[in-house]
């Protein structure tokens, strides 16, 4: 038995294609993305925005990270669509002044952009051997930075990670005005959190595997470069914990990197995540003169790339063989989340990149004749806010109504395993799912240093070289042929001008516990908890300062 659209007798949970919004859980990839895009093509325009800081006042490194080029045309080596995704980036109007927006006069037609970047696409394909084109080393130090989230090694971290976390505007955007209270509402929160979350931390063995897998990441990724005569320098910078990103520049600068690859180890874009990071790195850039001389280019996102994608199905064709009816298993892909505003108002690419990526796996999966039918759905939810929807946990509910019996839970944001793969996925929602009536239960494991996908970065990589300080050429027209500007700015002007702003308040009021009470709840609850933060500020005296949790500021 298996379950898609076309099968609407089986789960009738709604008709759920690619292209259209995911209002039910259960879709099948389009047949006709299924045709038209089932093969490999290996010179695309790259996503990446190829920068140098020379010549510009400030290095404009974030604008790299968010590239409408990805829906059109795939990141290097990848896989290349046939139909457009309507994206998101269409919806941007504004163009702001921000630090950004020097470059928005450098727009510049597709065409152009095509042929400039096929010719200089070109100059990154290895030779026949393998070998890559030595002129793009020459003698430069080449030097990659990995960005990660980071995670509490110890359960005393536990604190101090999560008011990290929660005091980066990425992750609680808090309109302007309100934002001297994004550190006290930080300190407010993780404390708040802390206990729980340690509970989970705990109970994966005191700590997250975060650090040690990404170092072994890292060190893979250096040997295959090294194996592909690339002779570079791998480094680790974290968002909210040791190492720091901070921590990676220093080495970085120490090192006398004169190349940098920035690379976030997240497969598909998130402002909160590699958005965060790149926000981060763009600050610590414009501060350093050593930074603003140096040549660095982001690559930021890589779902589309066939080695992800293949070594993604791998994983799915082998664990599915673990089911004793491996075709009546569903695949379950469980994304993290991201507040709904992100998506709707902020215009983060997530949600479109993440449904695109299920995708490609699912097409993949169909070369090798498994059609099994599939789930998206959005797990990790934190908040009073509402997130990213279907939910994992009601999902897993409503397909055991529905009478599904074997589900294939694939973590599909993130390439560690962590805190949620291994507590949340392994533990609670395996647990709902038995309740729920699903009798057989797997999970896919994460990619972690799988030697395809590493292969498949560090060729990623070796493919961004040519465009690594690309842009320091005073040249107006390298400048123009290489990056799709224009979009990028409307995007972060967009998206910038959206922090301004709270979440417009729910129009139609619903009697009852309705999602429209669940919500303003929230928010009720939020803005208490924004006065009597103010409150404690301002009179320097209240609950936390009691319970000792305040630093006294007399
Ligand atoms: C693509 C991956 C991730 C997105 C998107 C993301 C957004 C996001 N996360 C939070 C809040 C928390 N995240 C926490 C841990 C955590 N988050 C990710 C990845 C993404 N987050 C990972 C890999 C981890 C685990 C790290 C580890 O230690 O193993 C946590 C802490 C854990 C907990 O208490 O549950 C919080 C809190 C928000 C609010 C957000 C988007 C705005
Ligand atoms: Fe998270």
């Amino acid at each position: 038995m298996a379950f898609s659209v076309k099968d609407k007798s089986s789960v009738a949970l709604g008709s759920h294609a690619y292209h259209k919004p995911m209002n039910s859980p259960i879709y099948t990839p389009s047949s006709s993305a299924s045709s038209s895009s089932s093969s490999y093509m290996l010179r695309p325009p790259p996503p990446c925005l190829a920068h140098a800081s020379r010549n510009l006042k400030c290095p404009l490194l974030l604008p790299q990270a968010i590239c409408t080029s990805q829906k059109k045309y795939p990141c290097f080596g990848a896989h290349v669509k046939a139909s457009f995704n309507t994206n998101t980036l269409k919806n941007y109007t504004s163009a702001r002044c921000s630090p950004w927006s020097s470059e928005a006069q450098f727009l510049v037609s597709n065409k152009a952009l095509k042929r400039q970047l096929f010719s200089v696409g070109s100059l990154a394909t290895p030779t026949a051997e393998g070998v890559p084109d030595t002129t793009l080393i020459g003698d430069d130090k080449i030097g990659v930075l990995l960005l990660n989230l980071g995670g509490p090694e110890t359960l005393e971290d536990v604190q101090p990670f999560l008011f990290n976390l929660f005091a980066d505007p990425d992750i609680i955007r808090l309109p302007r005005i309100f934002s001297f209270l994004q550190k006290p509402l930080a300190q407010f929160v993780s404390v708040a959190r802390a206990p729980k979350s340690k509970e989970g931390y705990a109970s994966i063995g005191g700590g997250s595997p975060l650090r040690r897998m990404t170092d072994a990441q890292a060190e893979e990724l250096k040997k295959s470069l090294w194996e592909k005569n690339v002779p570079a320098k791998v480094y680790v910078g974290m968002r909210y914990w040791h190492p720091f990103t901070e921590e990676a520049i220093e080495q970085i600068k120490r090192d006398g990197i004169t190349k940098l690859v920035i690379l976030p180890l997240y497969p598909q874009f998130s402002i909160s995540t590699s958005g965060s990071s790149l926000r981060l790195l763009e600050s610590i850039f414009r501060e350093d003169q050593y930074l603003i001389n140096m040549q660095h280019t982001v690559i930021p996102s890589w779902y589309q790339r066939e080695g992800y994608i293949k070594a993604m199905a791998n994983l799915i064709e082998k664990e599915l063989k673990s089911f004793d009816c491996p075709e009546e298993v569903m695949i379950f892909f469980s994304a993290h989340g991201v507040p709904l505003a992100y998506v709707e108002e902020a215009g983060d690419p997530y949600k479109a990149e993440m449904e695109e990526c299920v995708d490609l796996i699912m097409e993949e999966l169909e070369t090798r004749k498994l059609t099994n039918a599939c789930t998206l759905a959005y797990q990790s939810r934190v908040g009073p806010v509402e997130w990213l929807r279907p939910y994992t946990d009601e999902t897993i509910v409503e397909l055991g109504k529905k009478g599904v019996k074997s589900l294939l839970a694939v973590p599909i944001s993130f390439v560690s395993e962590h805190i949620e793969t291994l507590e949340e996925i392994d533990v609670e929602y395996k647990e709902l799912a038995l309740e729920s009536g699903i009798e057989n239960w797997g999970r896919v494991p994460a990619l972690g240093c799988e030697p395809t996908f590493i292969s498949d970065l560090a060729d990623a990589v070796i493919e961004s070289l040519p465009y690594v300080g690309a842009m320091a050429a005073s040249d107006l027209e390298a400048r123009q042929s290489l990056v799709p500007l224009g979009s990028v700015e409307e995007l972060l002007a967009a998206y910038d001008s959206q922090r301004t702003e709270l979440p417009p308040p729910v129009i139609v009021w619903e009697w009852g516990w309705t999602k429209s009470a669940e919500t303003w709840n929230g928010r009720v609850a939020m803005l208490a908890v924004l006065l009597l933060l103010c409150y404690e500020v301002i009179a320097d005296k209240g609950l936390l300062h009691q319970l000792g949790l305040w630093p006294s500021l007399r």
